[in-house]
């Protein structure tokens, strides 16, 4: 498949809906985001919010509606085709980290250039190996000491792991960044230093972001903010929200 992707928008939904247990989780009439843009969405607990993100990164299929990422229609890929898109254009931080907990640090950061030909590419381009690249990254969080990057996750704490996420979905320069909530378990300094690495570095690569964050000291940072029952008319006909 091809590495290219089209300029604008970075994501356009047209009546995309999704049901479960036959309640609407989704029901979001337009949506568009522009390529490069850094959105903050939030929204109420039980709004969505991950499961659009689900749906972005092809996780998900909708029931119905448009959904172009990239300039790519994902209703028409086959699951197969979607892994790959996801795994050389998307990086994604997960509501839970996600990380191998019997890898190490380093391996768990590295493990999109083991998926996608396109993120090993731009790693080993530069002039550092792979190791020093992530390295370099979790020295942007704060992390400076090497050696905490040899120890497997499971023995780290859960804002150690968060940041170890975040690199793994700034590495190889993804176009589309989604964070789910990627510092919550952090102190407001901390969460300071990971939004502005995120943020810096979507800037400098031309990539789009779309962090969910309950933080609202945080908005200033961002270009856009989103909420989700602006967007998501669902609320109307599910009796769980
Ligand atoms: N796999 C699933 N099976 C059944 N219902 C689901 C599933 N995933 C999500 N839902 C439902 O979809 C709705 C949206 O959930 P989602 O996790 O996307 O919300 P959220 O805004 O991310 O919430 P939070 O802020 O608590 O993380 C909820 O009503 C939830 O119960």
């Amino acid at each position: 498949m091809k590495n290219s992707v089209s300029d604008n928008p970075a994501v356009n939904i047209k009546d995309l809906k999704l049901a479960f247990h036959g309640y609407n989780s989704i029901d979001i009439p337009s949506l568009e985001i522009h390529s490069g843009e850094i959105i903050l969405l939030f929204g109420e607990n039980g709004s969505g919010k991950t499961t659009l993100f689900r749906l972005l990164s092809g996780l998900l299929r909708p029931d119905s509606g448009e959904l172009q990422v990239l300039g790519h229609d994902l209703n028409r890929m086959s699951s197969r085709a979607k892994d790959y898109f996801r795994g050389d254009h998307i990086g994604y931080v997960f509501q839970n980290s996600n990380l191998m907990p019997y890898l190490t640090a380093l391996e768990n950061i590295l493990l999109p250039c083991g998926f996608s030909s396109r993120k090993q590419k731009i790693v080993d381009s530069g002039e550092m190996t792979r190791e020093y690249e992530a390295y370099q990254l979790m020295a942007k969080l704060k992390v400076e000491d090497p050696a905490r990057l040899r120890h497997k996750t499971s023995q780290l704490s859960k804002g150690l792991r968060q940041r170890i996420a975040v690199a793994r979905a700034l590495i190889g320069n993804p176009s589309l960044i989604l964070a789910d909530e990627p510092a919550s378990a952090m102190g407001s300094y901390s969460q300071r230093l990971v939004y502005e690495l995120m943020i810096n570095h979507a800037r400098e690569t031309n990539a789009t972001l779309i962090c969910i964050s309950h933080n609202k000291e945080m908005d200033p940072l961002f270009d856009r903010r989103l909420n989700m029952k602006d967007i998501n008319i669902s609320a109307e006909t599910n009796p769980l929200w």
